[in-house]
This record gives C-alpha cells, sequence and structure tokens, in this order.
C-alpha cells in the first residue's frame, strides 16, 4: 500500500475518571483490555483523556471537578468511570461532589444493570440457581430522580429540635421515559417479560404515580408481559424464585439496593456493570462497575475486574451504535472464557489476582476476535 493510504480507523475519545480505591486498579485494567481489544481488532482506535478527580485531591484542593468540569466531558464520545468515596470524606460529599452531577448534568436518566451467573461462577442460592438461565435479569435504575433528587434540607442543626428533610421527587416525565426504556429492554430479550417494582402501599403519592404511568405505558406493549412487586417482597422473590424474572424496573434507590442484592446472588458484586446512559445520546453516556472504591481490599491487587470489564463491553456496544456489537459480544466471550476456565479473584472463591484476571482476558480476547474475524 502506498504510504499516504490509510485504512480509515474510527477514533473514541474516552473520558476516564478512575475515582478512589479500587477505582484506579479497575480503571487501569479495563483500559489495558480496550487497548488490546483495539489493536486486535483495528478498525478503531481510543483516545483517552484522564481525570485526577478524586477524593485525595478534594482534600487538596477543595473540590472533585473544577468548575468547567462538567463542560470539560462534553467533547468525548463516553465517559468511563472507576468508584468514588474514601473514609476520610463523608459519603454524602463524594458522591454528590462527582458522581451524581455527572449523571444529572449529562441526563443519563437510564442505568440499565445486567446479572447473570457467568461460566465457571457459582451462585450463593444453592437450591435454585444451578444453572445459568437460573438467574438473567437486567435491572433498568431510574437514574435521574426518585430519592435522589437531592432536595430537603436540615434546620435547627445541632440542636435537639433538629429538623432533616430529604424529598423524593416523581415526575411524570421522569417516570415516562424509565418505563419505555424498560418495555423497550423486556421487549428486545427472548423471554419479553417485565417486573415493576414501587412502595406504593407505603408511598402514596410518588410511587401510586409510577403505578399510574407504568399501566398507561403497558397498554403500548401487550406483546410484554408484565408484574408488579413491592420492593420488600421482592427481595424474597430474588431469593427463592429468580427463574421467573427477566427485566426488572425499579427507583433509583430501589434499584441500587436491588442490583447489589443482585449482583450478590449472582456470584458477586465484583461482577456486576452499569451504563448510565442518555438515551438521547446528546451528553456523553458513563460506564462504570457498580461497586464503590472498596477501602477494605484497596491497594492489594485483589479487586475483581470482571464489573469492569462487563462496563467497558458495554461501553463499547454504546458507542459502536450497532457497528461494534460483535466487539463488545467478543470481550464477553472472552470473560467468560476466563472464568470458566477458574482463573478468578478471591470473591469469586478464585485465587488469581486483578493483574492475573485481567492478562487472562487480553490474551483470550485475541484468540476469540481473531476466530470471529
Ligand atoms: N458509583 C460509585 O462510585 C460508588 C458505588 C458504591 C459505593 N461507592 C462508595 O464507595 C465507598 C465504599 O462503599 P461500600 O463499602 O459501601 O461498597 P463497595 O462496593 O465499595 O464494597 C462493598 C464490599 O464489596 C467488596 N467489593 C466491591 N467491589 C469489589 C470487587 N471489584 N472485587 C472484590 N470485592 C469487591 C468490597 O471489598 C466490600 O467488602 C463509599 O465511599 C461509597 O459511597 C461509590
Ligand atoms: O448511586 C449510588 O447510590 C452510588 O453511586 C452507588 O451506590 C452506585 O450504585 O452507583
Ligand atoms: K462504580
Ligand atoms: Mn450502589
Amino acid at each position: 500500500m502506498p504510504s499516504n493510504v490509510h485504512s480509515v480507523e474510527k477514533l473514541y475519545k474516552i473520558a476516564t475518571i478512575p475515582g478512589d480505591g479500587i477505582g484506579v486498579d479497575i480503571t487501569e485494567a479495563a483500559i489495558q483490555l480496550l487497548e488490546k481489544v483495539a489493536e486486535v481488532d483495528g478498525t478503531f482506535k481510543f483516545q483517552w483523556e484522564n481525570f485526577d478527580w478524586s477524593s485525595k485531591n478534594y482534600k487538596e484542593r477543595g473540590y472533585y471537578m473544577p468548575p468547567d468540569g462538567l463542560e470539560q466531558l462534553q467533547k468525548h464520545d463516553a465517559i468511563y468511570f472507576g468508584a468514588v468515596g474514601w473514609p476520610d470524606v463523608p459519603d454524602h460529599i463524594s458522591l454528590w461532589g462527582l458522581i451524581l452531577p455527572i449523571r444529572k448534568y449529562n441526563n443519563q436518566y437510564v442505568n440499565v444493570r445486567p446479572t447473570r451467573i457467568l461460566e465457571g461462577t457459582k451462585s450463593p442460592l444453592t437450591q435454585c440457581a444451578n444453572k445459568p438461565e437460573d438467574l438473567d435479569w437486567v435491572i433498568i435504575r431510574e437514574n435521574s430522580e426518585g430519592e435522589y433528587a437531592g432536595q430537603g434540607g436540615t434546620t435547627h442543626e445541632n440542636s435537639p429540635h433538629t429538623i432533616a428533610t430529604e424529598l423524593a421527587i416523581f415526575t411524570r416525565v421522569g417516570i415516562e421515559r424509565i418505563m419505555r426504556f424498560a418495555f423497550e429492554t423486556a421487549r428486545s430479550r427472548p423471554r419479553k417479560k417485565l417486573t415493576m417494582v414501587t412502595k406504593s402501599n407505603a408511598q402514596r403519592h410518588g410511587m401510586v404515580l409510577w403505578d399510574k404511568v407504568f399501566h398507561e405505558v403497558a397498554k403500548e406493549y401487550e406483546d410484554v408481559e408484565w408484574d408488579k412487586m413491592l420492593v420488600d417482597a421482592m427481595t424474597v422473590r430474588m431469593v427463592n424464585n429468580p427463574q421467573s424474572m427477566d427485566t426488572i424496573v425499579a427507583t433509583n434507590l430501589h434499584a441500587d439496593i436491588l442490583s447489589d442484592l443482585a449482583a450478590a446472588l449472582s456470584g458477586s458484586i465484583g461482577i456486576a456493570p452499569s451504563s448510565n446512559l442518555d438515551p438521547t445520546r446528546r451528553y456523553p453516556s458513563m460506564f462504570e462497575p457498580i461497586h464503590g472504591s472498596a477501602p477494605d481490599i484497596a491497594g492489594k491487587g485483589i479487586a475483581n475486574p470482571v464489573g469492569a470489564f462487563w462496563s467497558a463491553a458495554e461501553m463499547v456496544r454504546w458507542i459502536g451504535k450497532g457497528e461494534l456489537d460483535h466487539v463488545a459480544d467478543g470481550l464477553m466471550t472472552a470473560i467468560e472464557n476466563v472464568t470458566a476456565a477458574g482463573i478468578k479473584t478471591k470473591d469469586l472463591a478464585g485465587s488469581a489476582n486483578t493483574k492475573e484476571v485481567t492478562e487472562a482476558v487480553c490474551k483470550e480476547v485475541e484468540k476469540v476476535l481473531k476466530k470471529s474475524s
């Protein structure tokens, strides 16, 4: 080929925010894997820009993001996030200083949290989850309002009469768009089944509006089978009858809690991914494992990178807009080939460390993608 002729390579600009604790280790591992994938595939490249927005830097600078931080993210095709939070900063300061403003500003009103039992791993539910299809869920978390609206306040602070309010806000627009996304997700999966979760017995305003809007939207999706659960009973059903569910939609807080439970029931919180999506694609979407900074294991090199890899696969799927689905699928195959081979971290009852799992997946993805091309 003459030197002035180049094959067309698509460039994806990714902002990385490793954050704190194991967020740093797993982001590094995800970048290593994605670089490998781009090299093997050869049709696209990543351009990384790293943002050192962390609790350590917050302590030194007095802010997580600089004033134009949210603006700086706009020139990227996607954001890859590790985790934020450290014991020396109150958790509401770190959450509201970094991840929640990013989710809100960027219209990331959907948080998609899939879970299933990966090859070579085991659910703690011995009586009812022996086959992978026994637990295969996608939780659709409302990601912009509800209990995370941020409204409320404190008066008479430091007195016996202190009043603190935490106002959950539910809007028709917010409910309708998450319901539509949930029905579309359910429709796209083989079982076409949606479970809607509320607490509309005790919470008689916002949650009742959820019920109402759900029933309205359901009329547009006659091919989707649905049912409803109160969130407390939902935890029981997740444990006792995991086969009975497929797609699940719940509020910001309920789905936050249920997705940690889902991850644990599928084997470990260390495998679960999440996609914070702006379905309109006007703003960049953000991809991160569902877990936090895990101070108890930080710095030991033993964090499970699988949730970070799965999140990376979902990022590839999203930015590729249908053109990189084979790459995302290849990544998932490689991850599962590695867990199937028993190369797993301690949380999955294995003995490998982060680096060993990462190297194994990098090696495997090369094989998988070369075979499929
Ligand atoms: N989106 C986020 O950035 C996010 C999410 C959750 C928690 N947090 C923050 O993280 C900090 C710690 O929170 P936490 O302890 O409640 O939850 P966590 O998810 O960090 O940890 C819970 C437990 O799971 C284990 N764990 C988590 N990820 C793992 C992995 N990849 N491999 C192996 N084990 C793993 C931890 O060791 C710990 O025992 C807090 O500051 C919290 O606010 C941030
Ligand atoms: O959204 C939250 O509650 C936290 O960031 C974290 O727990 C998460 O699940 O992302
Ligand atoms: K995270
Ligand atoms: Mn959570």
